[in-house]
């Protein structure tokens, strides 16, 4: 039997439907949250963040930014970004990263704030491209906050293609100079976070000429705005871009530079260096530049796992309150969340959330790892290290906007408010499809990989020991799939090894077509870009692999049994849901039959099922608080009605019961047809 408080959220007053449902939890939610937070020190630690944040009222909003214009929301984040960075000290170990971001987010809310990308991107970059001289002086005055930075890369007419970004550094040795130009209008810098009027810094992605030779897109560290006016340097062409699809209170910019000269070591020098005479030294890899996309990818993982995780806490709260219909007839009407159609959409997004915290936390592990490594030199694992950021982002992100849309959708029409904060989590989360690397052009990078493998597989084995989550590649397949045969088992290891007989499968079918087709005498890109679907099937299979086997050893090393046995659950669900995602590419070479696909459907109706009554425990466990949630329907205490209701009120349209132009258009209109019928 359940014990009555292993849910830690159970409070007086709440929704009697949400306390029954707690009730159930038969696991600790605390040592569930610990799992996901990394340990109990840490749940307390977000515990004491969030109340330091509840009792300053001046770090909350005067009213729902969902009310506010953009300069109001732009004004109103900015202010309280200062008041984060005051605070800062007295609330947070500033040396600890993730309590920083918490403690940011708490205040600032999702939808941007002036220094996101100077913390997220422009920070980074610093550290990874710029010189020991130039990292003593620009780091601390970074970290100090005495300027503001952005990342400027993606250009009106290019993003994804960095080798045609326009731009152009040119160097004049005669001043030992850069000369930044915006040739023609697709030149534009257009997207960078924060340039339009916050940051008066940015790292620079332009064309690197010296000697009039180009040597490609190379990163500058430039000032753009005066220190003390804020206004634009001469030369420099500064603006907004507009209301977007979500993050508006992020004041992404563009800009042109008009023959704007900056000094020759405001180039970042760490990979390639320009000497005094104009001589270029190239970068002992070339790849080296891009580690900073890297570990933002890796970061974006761990960001989707919240969003997602925050959706699904939303849409499950809510779907225990909601009542609509009756299963049994006169039995009287249920909790939505007691329909199998709802539990079918909702619950895979709480596994799916925690298998992307899982490979989040992997990612950025590996990332750390392999960053110590290329400092003694040692590059061999930066191949797999962005094969596997550029596939885990790329999937994760998609699965992460479809999986919140599915939030929304089952929260009826209350789901389309903005009360609901499904929309805002959602415009926010499905940028991360497009920004650091559209996701397509991931799968394809990751496509470049396999690529490599498949060559290496038919030439009788890897060049190099393969890390753990490419081995696979290498091996043979069981003549026929396990799915099925081992049903009892919590060993889900049959499960992953079907999708490694999928990648593999799928990577071999994409480089035999690929071959084919240039023995048939098409050019290697052609044959390329004639087999991107293929290629994009067998990367998608490939991360799947890589998503699976984190999350099994996360399930694997936790110790609290009762959260290991809901975790087996989530893993269960995971899995058999990804074989009905994959069935077509387990039935196509009869490496699985319909049996083993309708098995595998029957189990995740059962463990749906099984986790139905630990659902909203499990979403608890995630331990978002209602200010991080911004959520009228996923209040933790389930008191939604009445707070919709005074959401609604709060509605600057509600200040005046006649609208001030009412008697101008519609009242005239009514009284001119009244009149009219009159004669
Ligand atoms: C919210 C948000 C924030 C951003 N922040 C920043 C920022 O701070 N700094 C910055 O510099 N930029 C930023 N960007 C820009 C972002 O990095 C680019 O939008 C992104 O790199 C994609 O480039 P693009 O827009 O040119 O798309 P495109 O490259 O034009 O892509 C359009 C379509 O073409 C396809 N396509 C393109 N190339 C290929 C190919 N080789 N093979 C197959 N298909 C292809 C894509 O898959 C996609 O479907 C941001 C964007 C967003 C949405």
């Amino acid at each position: 039997m359940p014990h009555q408080n292993l849910n830690t959220y159970i409070c007086a007053g709440d929704h009697p439907d949400i306390t029954e449902e707690r009730k159930k939890a038969t696991f600790n939610t605390d040592n569930f949250a610990a799992t996901l937070w990394g340990t109990h020190e840490k749940l307390e630690r977000r515990r004491e963040i969030a109340k330091y944040v509840e009792e300053h009222p001046e770090l909350h909003d005067p009213y729902p930014t969902e009310f506010m214009d953009r300069q109001e929301s732009l004004e109103n984040v900015t202010r309280k970004t200062l008041l984060w960075m005051e605070h800062a000290e007295n609330a947070i170990d500033i040396s600890k990263q993730e309590e920083g971001f918490y403690f940011g987010t708490l205040i600032t809310g999702s939808q941007g704030h002036p220094l996101s990308i100077h913390l997220i991107m422009a920070i980074p970059a610093l550290m990874n491209n710029a010189d020991e001289e130039q990292l003593d002086e620009w780091l601390p005055k970074a970290i100090n906050r005495e300027f503001v930075a952005t990342y400027s890369q993606t250009e009106l007419g290019h993003g994804t293609n960095l080798s045609k970004l326009e731009t152009t550094a040119t160097y004049d040795p005669k001043t030992e100079e850069w000369i930044l130009d915006t040739p023609t209008v697709t030149a534009t810098k257009w997207w960078p976070g924060n340039l339009g009027k916050s940051a008066n810094y940015t790292v620079v992605m332009a064309q690197l000429i010296t000697h009039g030779k180009n040597y490609g897109a190379h990163p500058f560290f430039v000032q753009v705005r005066d220190e003390k006016t804020h206004q634009p340097l001469p030369g420099v062409i500064l603006g907004d871009i507009g209301p977007k699809f979500g993050m508006n209170a992020n004041d992404n910019g563009f800009m042109q530079f008009k023959k704007f000269r900056i000094p020759r070591r405001t180039m970042l020098m760490k990979n390639a260096q320009v000497l005094p005479d104009g001589t270029y030294k190239p970068p002992l890899h070339p790849k080296l530049g891009y580690s900073s996309m890297i570990f933002v990818r890796s970061a974006v993982v761990g960001l989707m796992s919240l969003y997602l995780g925050q959706a699904a806490t939303i849409a499950i709260r809510y779907s225990v309150i909601r009542r609509q219909g009756e299963i049994m007839p006169n039995a009287g009407e249920v909790k939505i969340l007691d329909y199998q159609t709802q539990q079918y959409r909702l619950i895979p997004q709480i596994a799916r959330a925690a298998a992307f915290r899982f490979a989040g936390i992997f990612a950025l592990e590996m990332y750390n790892t392999v960053i110590h490594e290329i400092s003694k030199g040692n590059m061999d694992a930066l191949a797999d290290l962005h094969a596997l950021a550029s596939g885990l982002k790329a999937v994760a992100t998609f699965q992460t906007a479809l999986g919140i849309e599915q939030c929304r959708f089952a929260c009826g029409g209350h789901g389309y408010s903005l009360a609901s904060g499904l929309p805002q989590i959602y415009s926010v989360a499905v940028g991360g499809c497009t920004y650091e690397g559209e996701n397509m052009v991931l799968l394809l990078q990751l496509a470049r990989y396999l690529r490599k493998r498949a060559i290496e597989i038919k030439s009788g084995g890897p060049k190099e020991k393969p890390t753990e989550l490419s081995e696979y590649l290498f091996k043979t397949s069981a003549k026929h799939s396990l799915i099925g045969t081992n049903v009892s088992s919590t060993n889900f290891e049959h499960v992953i090894e079907s999708f490694e007989h999928v990648a593999r499968r799928l990577t071999l079918f994409a480089h035999s077509k690929l071959e084919k087709l240039e023995q048939s005498g098409m050019e290697h890109e052609i044959a390329i870009n004639q087999t991107a679907v293929p290629w994009r099937r067998a990367s998608h299979a490939h991360t799947r692999v890589a998503l699976t086997r984190i999350f099994a050893h996360a399930v694997q090393r936790t110790t609290d049994i009762a959260v290991k046995e809901v975790l087996q659950d989530l893993i269960k669900l995971y899995i058999y849901y990804e074989v009905g995602e994959c069935a077509a590419e387990l039935l196509e070479d009869g490496f699985a039959d319909g049996h083993q696909i309708e098995f595998a459907k029957d189990q995740v109706l059962e463990v749906l099922e099984k986790l139905r009554p630990n659902a909203v425990s499990i979403v608890d466990s995630f331990d978002f608080n209602d200010r991080e949630l911004n959520s009228v329907l996923g209040r933790r205490d389930g008191n939604v009605y009445e707070n919709l209701l005074a959401w609604a009120k709060s509605s600057p349209l509600n200040k005046h019961d006649v609208m001030p132009f009412h008697h101008k258009y519609l009242g005239k209109m009514m009284e001119d047809a009244r009149e009219q019928s009159k004669m």
